[in-house]
């Protein structure tokens, strides 16, 4: 396969700006055929305005957006993109297998309507009108829809924002049907474990730029190794920070928290110290990671002051 061919997203310096603020800040991305990739950022990282500039809803103000090595408005009108919107309103009065047979008129090469609602785990609802549904099918209805040109591309915007446990638990079962057959999914979330659980690999933003990029290992590992928490027991906390490996420490009471690079090292200096009373070690937990890559809410320090985190990703595409 060509570059092109084996591309399916593919974000050279795409810039898009409202006013003063750049939602998408030069953004360099690819994303392989057979990828299940997430898109992880606080609120107004950029996530939806880099969506948008995928599926063509607007140009990006500088830079390049391709879908398989062509525009995507052209990608989008041959059926290759399936897409689930945030505020999207499902049409009433209709039943499931109407709307999702009407969209699937509208594609040059569409998937058999039984097969969508099957895909999409909603076979019995296809005679239910669609605005007697609960929150949960409402939203396998929309899958239903993304599917029904038979994309090789899906982009989901926050698809199970809205949907309890249970129901986010049925909707990634789904999901993992499609992905399997070796289309390539690309979604935005703020849960993290749906990052972790989901993805093959997680794109993390943060004031319209990628901060990270890797699988949720490969992003532990770049906020920091392992936690080792241990009691102060009255002591000065002071020269902690100090110690081999350590990166950081916060101070809880009378718990020290160290994030350290060489949890042995940090260890075996705190042993030497004779501070070893309620001695923890942890590996970092995705929310460290994340937490250490973004900026918090309320932070206005100018974009880019932290540098991308230096993750040594290769896409993981699976075998389509
Ligand atoms: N149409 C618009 N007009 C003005 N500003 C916008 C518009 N769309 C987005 N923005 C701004 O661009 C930035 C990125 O917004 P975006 O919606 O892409 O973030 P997000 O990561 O999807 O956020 P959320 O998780 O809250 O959906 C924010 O500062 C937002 O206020």
């Amino acid at each position: 396969m060509t570059e092109n061919e084996d591309t399916a997203v593919s974000f050279t310096g795409a810039v898009r700006t409202y006013g003063s603020v750049r939602a998408v800040d030069g953004v360099d991305l690819r994303i392989g055929r057979g990828e299940t990739v997430a898109l992880l950022g606080r609120n107004g990282a950029g996530k939806s305005t880099t969506i948008g500039l995928l599926l063509g809803l607007y140009p990006p103000d500088a830079g390049r957006v391709e879908l398989f090595g062509t525009e995507p408005e052209r990608a989008v009108r041959a059926g290759r993109v399936g897409a689930m919107l945030q505020d999207a309103r499902p049409v009433p009065r209709v039943t499931v297998g109407e709307l999702v047979g009407f969209v699937a008129s509208r594609y040059p090469g569409p998937m058999p309507v039984p097969r969508a609602l099957e895909l999409a785990g909603i076979a019995a609802l296809a005679g239910r009108r669609v605005d007697r549904l609960s929150g949960g099918q409402v939203q396998r209805v929309r899958f239903a829809v993304a599917l029904a040109g038979d994309p090789s591309l899906l982009v989901l915007d926050e698809p199970t924002a809205a949907l309890d446990v249970e129901a986010r638990h049925v909707f990634w079962e789904a999901m993992r049907g499609y992905a399997r057959r070796g289309h390539t999914v690309v979604f935005s979330t703020h849960y993290l474990e749906e990052a972790d659980d989901f993805a093959d690999r997680i794109v993390v933003m943060d004031r319209g730029r990628i901060v990270a990029d890797g699988t949720g290992e490969e992003l532990r590992r770049a906020a920091g190794g392992s936690l080792v928490t241990v009691s102060l027991a009255g002591r000065d906390p002071d020269g902690l920070a100090l110690l081999p490996g350590v990166r950081s420490l916060e101070v809880h009471g009378d718990r020290a928290r160290l994030r350290t690079d060489d949890s042995d090292a940090t260890v075996v200096a705190l042993a030497e110290l004779g501070a070893i009373r309620g001695l923890e070690v942890a590996p970092a937990s995705l929310d460290d990671a994340f937490l250490a890559l973004t900026s918090p809410p309320g932070d206005d320090g100018p974009a880019g002051h932290r540098a991308p985190a230096p993750l040594d990703h290769s896409p993981t595409a699976k075998a389509s």
